[in-house]
């Protein structure tokens, strides 16, 4: 995203610091766990991460974006028909690599557990023994499903990848902000260009109705008119058979880009 955003990035995998002289800004390449600490700290101005890391790391750094990618959610898991409801929990061994995240949502709940701290890899922690349950984070579910274990209880937390920055540091990301928003949107947004027949159009633009008002131009047959309006990624076979049934022709679709909406 910084590359298709302008910035200078690594090209070696193993690069930690790269500096981007056009446009003044150093970037450092750290573990996911170490990014927030610091960011909080003030010893970086602004950088990415996940909200669940972000929380169990207690520092200081706030998010300013939510970027809408890595998502996963944050659940308890233990073996399948062991566990119905988080109260099945108390007095239970709970393994997890996000032991204060886990800690304050408990608490919040009036729960006690005895956590246990892993680095990764925790869904073995309960077929080796050290654990009862565990509480990570869970994606499609493949993992957990292999490690005979099912989720149970409440979702703890939603995360996806943030922009964070210090404290009283809130005017340092507008630039690198707004640029990553446009990826955003170039990400989740096509472009539609069909022709229309002339007397069709406003059933055509409540069907791609853009972000203010879609394009309308000319054509040099008066019975046509072309449409041009941005349509979200996910509506473009919907979007294209609905304007086909209307009697659209020429649908073409594009990608952007670049924007700023
Ligand atoms: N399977 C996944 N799907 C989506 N997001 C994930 C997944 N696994 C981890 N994450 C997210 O990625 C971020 C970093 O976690 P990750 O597991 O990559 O760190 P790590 O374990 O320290 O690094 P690594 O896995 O590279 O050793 C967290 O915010 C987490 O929510
Ligand atoms: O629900 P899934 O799609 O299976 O994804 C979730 C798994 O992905 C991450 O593991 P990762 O590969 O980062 O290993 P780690 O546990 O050592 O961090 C996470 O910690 C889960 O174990
Ligand atoms: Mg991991």
């Amino acid at each position: 995203m910084l590359k298709e955003a302008g910035y200078t990035v690594r090209r070696d995998p193993k690069d930690l610091h790269v500096v981007d002289q056009a446009h003044n800004i150093e970037f450092f390449y750290l573990r996911p766990r170490d990014i927030a600490t610091y960011v909080g700290s003030g010893s970086l101005d602004v950088g990415f991460t996940g909200l669940d890391l972000l929380l169990d790391s207690r520092s200081k750094a706030v998010s300013v974006a939510d970027l809408g990618f890595g998502g996963s959610t944050f659940r308890f898991a233990g073996p399948v028909g062991k566990f119905s409801q988080l109260s099945d929990l108390s007095g239970k061994r709970v393994a997890t690599a996000y032991p204060h995240l886990v800690e304050d949502f408990l608490k919040n709940q009036d729960i006690k557990v005895e956590l246990v701290q892993l680095d990764g890899a925790v869904e073995v922690a309960v077929q080796l023994g050290v654990a009862d349950a565990v509480a990570d984070v869970v994606s499609t579910g493949n993992t957990l499903r292999q490690a005979g274990l099912e989720i149970f209880g409440p979702v703890i937390l939603q995360s996806s990848a943030q922009l964070i920055v210090a404290p009283g540091n809130q005017d340092e990301h507008t630039q690198l902000l707004r640029r990553m928003q446009g990826v955003l949107v170039a990400r989740e947004y096509v472009i539609f260009d069909y022709d229309c027949p002339t007397g069709l159009v406003d059933q055509a633009s409540a069907i791609t109705p853009g972000i203010e008002s879609p394009t309308i131009s000319p054509l040099r047959d008066a019975d046509w008119v072309a449409v041009r309006a941005l349509v979200k990624t996910s509506e473009i076979n919907a979007k294209m058979d609905k304007l086909y049934e209307l009697g659209a022709r020429a649908i073409l679709v594009s990608a952007i880009h670049a924007a700023r909406i």
